[in-house]
Formats: structure tokens, C-alpha cells, sequence
């Protein structure tokens, strides 16, 4: 039998060359990180969405470095195949000097091999001094989760032909600064195309359409017992994997193969 072949940086550019789809899912314990990367899923996020499904919040503000390092262990030792990327939790990269720590912690305490954070051009120079040191970052643009205080709701980003142009626009200054994936969070289909066409980078969007080089969900939110589906309203971009499973490694390999195959997501998921 072949070993297998971790992915990296340069497995994610070369599937968007060869035009193959990216699976990303979050993970936040050891259980699911073994059934996730048997799965095939390609990246794992342990995504700052915790607060939400995990410690029951409503927003991701409560979470913390530390929580993130706690779940980024349990999931790290895991993985033989995929790539782990840790979230930035709020004010985590508020300073240079923080921004560093915290990404130290994800990378040498959590194992994770790139870290995330919310922001447009107003982070390229925090973008910049990780990547110069090393530490490969994921820029995440259209919904900030992060910025609900500021914003008031989870809604669609980027409607307005200005906003797009803005967008657009961080997309490059965020690449250029050194970062090398990007996420797209709620936007309109026609602008996710747009930023997947123009960035140098692959783009795994969560709500921005099909034309994106990959998807992420929440694992909660597939398998249908996030409180956001469960008790709250469910996002429009998320399907329930669990309907015609019969159990939940089937409903995982189900949205890696919907994914893989372009059939997620369908036009009533986008905006
Ligand atoms: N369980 C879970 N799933 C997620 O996808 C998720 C989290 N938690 N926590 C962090 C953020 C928050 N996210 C959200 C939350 C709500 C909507 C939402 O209700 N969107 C409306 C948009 C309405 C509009 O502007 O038109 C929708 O209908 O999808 C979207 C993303 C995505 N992330
Ligand atoms: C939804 C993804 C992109 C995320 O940031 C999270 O899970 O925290
Ligand atoms: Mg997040």
C-alpha cells in the first residue's frame, strides 16, 4: 500500500489548477478528525464556530487562544492526510505582537499548519508578519463572524457593486501581503466567481456559490444538531447530510462526494 501523501499549500494550489474541488469541514475533537480524514476531506478547520456548537453561544466572541489550542490537540494527532488550520479567535491578532503568539500556540501547541483570520486590507500588514516568518495564513473575507457586534447580524456580504469592488480589491492586497488560501463567507454567487477567478490563491467559500475552488461547512450543521438548525434558523448555504444516510461517515463521505462532484452546492444553498 502507498503511504499517504499529507496535503499542504502545494496539494491546494494544484487541485485548483487541475480544477478538482476542495473539501473542507470543521473539526473540533479527536472522534471526528479520525472519521473526517478516512472521509477524504482535504481541510480541517478548527473553526472559532466552537462557541456556537460547541459551548452553546450564540456568537464566536467568547472563544479564546486557548480553546482553540485545546481543540486543535485533540484533533492534530489524528489527521494523516489533511490539513489542519486553526482560527484566530476574536482580538487574538489584534497586535502584531499577539497576533504572533497566538499563531505560535496554534502551530507549535495545536499542531495546526496555517492559521485563519476575518479581515480585509486593514490585515495585510499582520498577514504579512506571519508569513514572513513562516506561518501560512488563510485570509477570510465576505461575513465576519468576528465583527457581529459591530454589524448587528449574519448577513450576506458584498450585494452593492461597491462592497464587491472593495472585496475584490482585499482579495489582492491580502494575497500580495502572503496569504495563501482564502475563505468567502456569505457573498453573492456572481462575486464569488469574480474573487475565484481573479485571486492567486485557491478560495473555499462557505455561502459565496459554486464557482469557488472548494466548500467549507460547519461538521455540526451537516450532520443537522447545530442549535443554529436544530433551534435557530438554518443558513441557506447549509444541507443536511444526515437525510438518506445511514450513519454519520456516510453523511461526511456523502458531502465530500457532493462537493467533489459540484452537485453542492445546488442554487437554492447561494445568494
Ligand atoms: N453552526 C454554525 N454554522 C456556521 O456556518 C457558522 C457558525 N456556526 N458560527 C460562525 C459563523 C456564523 N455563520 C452564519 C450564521 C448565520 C447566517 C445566516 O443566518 N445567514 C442568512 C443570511 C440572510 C441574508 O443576509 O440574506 C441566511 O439566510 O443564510 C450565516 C452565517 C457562519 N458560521
Ligand atoms: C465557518 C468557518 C469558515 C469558520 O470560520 C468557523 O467554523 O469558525
Ligand atoms: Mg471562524
Amino acid at each position: 500500500m502507498e503511504p499517504i501523501k499529507p496535503v499542504n499549500v502545494a496539494e491546494l494550489r494544484r487541485m485548483r489548477e487541475a480544477g478538482e474541488k476542495i473539501t473542507a469541514l470543521t473539526c473540533y475533537d479527536a472522534s471526528f478528525a479520525l472519521l473526517e480524514d478516512r472521509a477524504g476531506v482535504d481541510v480541517i478547520l478548527v473553526g472559532d464556530s466552537l462557541g456556537m456548537v460547541i459551548q452553546g453561544g450564540n456568537t464566536t466572541t467568547p472563544v479564546t487562544v486557548n480553546d482553540i489550542v485545546y481543540h486543535s490537540r485533540c484533533v492534530a494527532p489524528h489527521l494523516k492526510r489533511a490539513f489542519l488550520v486553526a482560527d484566530l479567535p476574536f482580538l487574538s491578532y489584534a497586535t502584531l505582537e499577539r497576533a504572533l503568539d497566538a499563531s505560535q500556540r496554534m502551530m507549535q501547541e495545536g499542531g495546526a499548519k496555517m492559521v485563519k483570520l476575518e479581515g480585509g486590507r486593514e490585515q495585510a500588514n499582520i498577514v504579512e508578519y506571519l508569513a514572513i516568518r513562516g506561518v501560512p495564513v488563510c485570509a477570510h473575507l465576505g461575513l465576519q463572524p468576528q465583527f457581529i457586534h459591530k454589524v448587528g447580524a449574519f448577513k450576506v456580504q458584498g450585494r452593492e457593486e461597491a462592497a464587491a469592488e472593495i472585496m475584490l480589491q482585499d482579495a489582492k492586497v491580502l494575497t500580495e501581503a502572503g496569504a495563501d488560501l482564502l475563505v468567502l463567507e456569505c457573498v453573492p454567487s456572481s462575486l464569488g466567481k469574480r474573487i475565484a477567478e481573479a485571486s492567486k490563491v485557491p478560495v473555499i467559500g462557505i455561502g459565496a456559490g459554486p464557482d469557488t475552488h472548494g466548500q467549507i461547512l460547519v461538521l455540526h450543521d451537516i450532520l443537522n444538531i447545530s442549535p443554529m438548525v436544530t433551534i435557530g434558523r438554518k443558513p441557506r448555504f447549509v444541507q443536511n447530510f444526515m437525510e438518506g444516510a445511514p450513519d454519520i461517515e456516510s453523511a461526511v463521505r456523502a458531502y465530500v462526494q457532493a462537493v467533489k462532484t459540484s452537485k453542492y452546492p445546488a442554487p437554492e444553498h447561494c445568494f
